[in-house]
């Protein structure tokens, strides 16, 4: 018997057919015997383990009360929920610091507006980087904002955690949670009656979907339905949901701009698959229980407390360090392009979404009132750069040159280029892109310096050469640069 016969518990026997002697593969009646035996104690072994496992460490599961995930735990910013089961085991030893009325009181400060008319909003992934700058602005105007991440590894947890701080400072309070926790998010709904959801919590990244499927699938899809559900079944009143969509879902459309009329049917990558979903599953939740919706579908944003995960981020560390990086050109030879757009910008864009957004229509009681806004808009820069320029733009700021190497695209679900069309954006909540990418980097490479603590020697630029387009004020960049400092 072939070797891998006998280790798959199969051997083969002669039999005739049509006059011919045949092989024909049998399962061995011993070994089938003998590993059902043992299968049998393995089985009975882990369900005793599992239910030990979930008897003492997830006990508020079984007695319905809420919990919160542990430091590390759970689907983050990028909530990341391959995480999420994680978070749920883990969640005994952090669930004892919350809840109680001294953590309640803290939730219910946080969420509470400084300003007449203003508006309280519960902004999931908000140590990410988009939720800790939108919860930052919304703050700074006088807004109620309360946080949730769950600060997950998917890039390093200490800069959440550095995000995490820089919000207690301004008074916002980010919690560890997981999106897919729907008792937790029940309960914040029952002590605060937020006004507007900030849905930024999701499983980023075009590339890393073909290493884990599942976290996308677990954060961008299940997460987005957990907070929906939620938002549609428990809340009263209901919330107005503006969530981060992705200009990944033109996929492979050819027309640009993009506008937000084209084709979204091609996703070129698992992460693009899912946001479309989201943007799907947005639609019958605004037309069964009468969510007001929007998504966003931003443009590759960069700035200060960005994402090591993203090309600017990384390739400046690499540049600094000296090690190669690699950029990606078409098969016909084009560079790769990008509508790279700056957090402020896209900040007001998120701001002016949610006071924009109209009202919810339906009810608990799961009545609805009328039809209720559903909306999507391009967050883009509309000019869009080879990734060669970018790194070119980096060298100049930095006073380096970078270690490059030129590989044709792999098919790993990136897409040639990225160009918004905004007039949707303009139109309804004013959004017009002010900062130029060379005037953005630098207020990137600036923190950069600075939070992580380089001495080194970089060129003084005073005035960038493709400057800030005429509508940014200087007052504006020195404040991103005092907020970018105030690591
Ligand atoms: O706009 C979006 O919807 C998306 O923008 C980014 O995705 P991406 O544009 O791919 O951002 P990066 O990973 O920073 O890549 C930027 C550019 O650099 C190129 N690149 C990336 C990595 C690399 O090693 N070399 C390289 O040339 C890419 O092809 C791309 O053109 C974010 O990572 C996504 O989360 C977001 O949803």
């Amino acid at each position: 018997m072939p070797a891998d016969a006998a280790a798959k518990g199969m051997k083969l026997e002669r039999y005739a057919s049509g006059g011919a002697m045949l092989l024909r593969r049998v399962a061995s009646g011993k070994i089938v015997t003998a590993s059902s035996h043992l299968l049998f104690r393995a089985t009975v072994l882990a369900t005793l383990a599992l239910v030990f496992l979930f008897t003492f460490h997830y006990p508020s599961l079984l007695s319905r009360s809420f919990s919160l995930s542990g430091d590390g735990g759970g689907a983050g910013p990028a909530g990341g929920p391959g995480m999420t089961h994680r978070s749920l085991l883990m969640s005994s030893s952090a669930s004892a610091a919350y809840g109680g009325a001294a953590w309640e009181k803290e939730v219910r400060r946080s969420a509470k507006p400084r300003r007449d008319g203003g508006i309280t909003v519960l902004v999931t992934g908000a140590a990410g980087f988009v939720g800790t700058h939108c919860s930052l602005a919304l703050r700074a105007r006088g807004d109620g904002v309360l946080g949730l991440d769950n600060f997950n590894s998917y890039y390093d947890p200490e800069l959440k955690r550095a995000r995490q701080r820089l919000l207690a400072d301004r008074g916002v309070l980010v919690l560890d949670a997981d999106i897919n926790d729907g008792l937790l998010l029940e309960k914040l709904f029952d002590l605060v009656p937020f006004t507007h959801v900030l849905h930024l919590a999701a499983q980023a990244g075009v590339r890393y979907a073909m290493e884990a499927p599942q976290t996308y699938v677990a954060s961008n899809v299940a997460g987005l339905v957990s907070v929906f559900e939620v938002a549609a079944k428990h809340a009263d009143p209901q919330p107005a949901i503006v969530w981060a969509s992705s200009s990944s879902v033109y996929g492979l459309n050819t027309d640009a701009p993009f506008s937000e009329e084209h084709r979204t049917d091609r996703p070129a990558s698992l992460y693009a698959a899912t946001k479309k979903a989201g943007e799907a599953i947005a639609h019958t939740y605004n037309h069964i229980y009468g969510l007001s919706i929007t998504g966003l579908r931003f443009f590759t944003v960069y700035g200060p407390w960005g994402r090591p995960d993203m090309a600017y981020f990384y390739f400046t560390k690499s540049i600094i360090t000296g090690e190669p990086i690699t950029l990606f050109r078409t098969a016909d030879g084009a560079d790769a392009r990008r509508d790279f757009t700056y957090i402020e910008d896209v900040v007001k864009g998120c701001l002016g979404a949610l006071d924009t957004s109209g009202k919810s229509t339906g009810s608990k009681s799961g009545k609805k009132s009328g039809p209720a806004p559903l909306r999507v808009y391009n967050l883009g820069n509309t000019s869009p750069v080879p990734v060669t320029r970018m790194v070119a733009i980096l060298e100049k700021l930095l006073g380096k040159k970078a270690n490059k190497r030129i590989v044709t695209m792999p098919s790993n679900g990136d897409v040639p280029f990225t160009h918004a069309n905004v007039s949707h954006a303009a139109h309804d909540f004013g959004y017009r892109p002010t900062t130029s990418l060379e005037a953005g980097l630098r207020h990137f490479v600036d923190w950069f310096v600075d939070y992580y603590k380089l001495k080194l020697d970089i060129p003084k630029i005073t005035k960038a050469s493709g400057a800030d387009k005429p509508s940014s004020s200087s007052k504006k960049k020195k404040k991103a640069a005092a907020m970018a400092a105030s690591s």
